[in-house]
């Protein structure tokens, strides 16, 4: 198996759809990851987002740690810690809201108040919030743009997912894995476990001197994806699975170490999450005579449910299928 690179320019550009939205129907099908290249977004915000992480990384003890949460807190900085005390990997998470006020400034609390827990930033580095920001925006129109060609591939009108993501919930995760070192009972070199993401889509840019990312195949071998400064590797998380009645498949990846005690490596995940009470129930169009193979679930009850099944018990254990 490989990770197809599918470039979306000629059907961003007002031109013909047609073959981009046939190559994301085979690869969202098949496959359920891939690389997007021709997505116009700007190689700058990305350079500044990665020097605005090289900043947490260059924090000094103390601060970094006061950036730590609770992983039940959902917000701030999370760090997996091995058996052995070995830090495997940093995630400062946030999302598109701030805070409660902010949500409810943009009327997208939609009565679940106690979702919108506030984001946790390094107030004392100037400009990393705004840094943040402008990629965000910039990351969430790349996807808008994709659900789009999704919606097409799954023969709905191209501004079928328009409204359900008005009031995006979307999660970001700035993922820093420390330089690990080698040795031969080191936990089977993954510093992050196997999962599938639980949202909409997840838009990944990845950084380092090593290939870490792989993708688990059908016959359960693993597949890495190669790094491409130019590219977002795209996935479907567990949320438009269900939307998809399976069709597009939430596929499980990992990471492993490098293989050497200098292998570094970052990357910047952006889990589109719709409204946070999105009803979210099998598309008419991947309905067939046999009926939905999923209940209908708001994207609230969605990610309480992950985070209490998934994330809580074993920082990303093996997802179960959901029914
Ligand atoms: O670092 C990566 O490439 C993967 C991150 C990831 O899978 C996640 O944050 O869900
Ligand atoms: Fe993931």
């Amino acid at each position: 198996m490989q990770i197809p690179v599918v470039d979306v320019a000629p059907a961003l550009s007002g031109g013909d759809p047609t073959a981009v939205v046939a190559q994301l129907r085979h690869a969202l099908t098949e496959v359920g990851f891939l690389q997007v290249v021709g997505h116009g977004l700007d190689p700058a915000l990305v350079d500044a987002a990665y020097a605005a992480m090289d900043q947490i990384a260059a924090l000094p003890d103390a601060e970094r740690r006061a950036l730590v949460r609770p992983r039940a807190g959902s917000r701030g900085l999370f760090e997996e810690v091995d058996d052995r005390g070995r830090v495997l990997n940093r995630a400062l998470q946030f999302i598109t809201y701030d805070d409660l006020a902010a949500a409810e400034a943009d009327d997208a609390v939609g009565g679940h108040p106690d979702y919108f827990v506030p984001n946790v930033w390094p107030e004392q580095l100037s400009g990393f919030r705004t840094t943040w920001k402008a990629y965000g925006d910039a990351a969430r129109t790349v996807a808008r743009e994709l659900m789009g060609l999704f919606a097409l591939a799954l023969d709905l009108p191209r501004d079928f997912f328009e409204e359900p993501f008005s009031k995006d919930v979307t999660l970001f995760s700035v993922n820093l894995y420390p330089p690990q070192p080698v040795d031969e009972d080191y936990f089977e070199d993954v510093i992050l476990n196997p999962h599938a993401d639980s949202g909409g889509l997840t838009v990944l840019h990845q950084r380092g001197t090593y290939e870490g990312l792989q993708v688990r195949e059908a016959g359960g071998g693993w597949v890495t994806v190669p790094l491409r400064e130019d590219a977002f590797v795209i996935n479907i998380g567990h949320l438009m699975s269900r939307w998809t009645n399976g069709r597009f498949p939430a596929t499980v990846h990992r990471v492993v170490a490098g293989p050497d005690t200098s292998a570094e490596r970052q990357s910047i995940a952006m889990f589109f999450l719709p409204n946070v009470d999105q009803v979210v129930s099998p598309v008419p169009t991947t309905v067939g005579a046999e009926g939905p193979r999923f209940a209908p679930i708001s994207a609230y009850d969605w990610q309480q449910q992950f985070m209490r099944e998934v994330v809580l018990v074993n920082t990303y254990a093996e997802p179960e299928p959901v029914a």
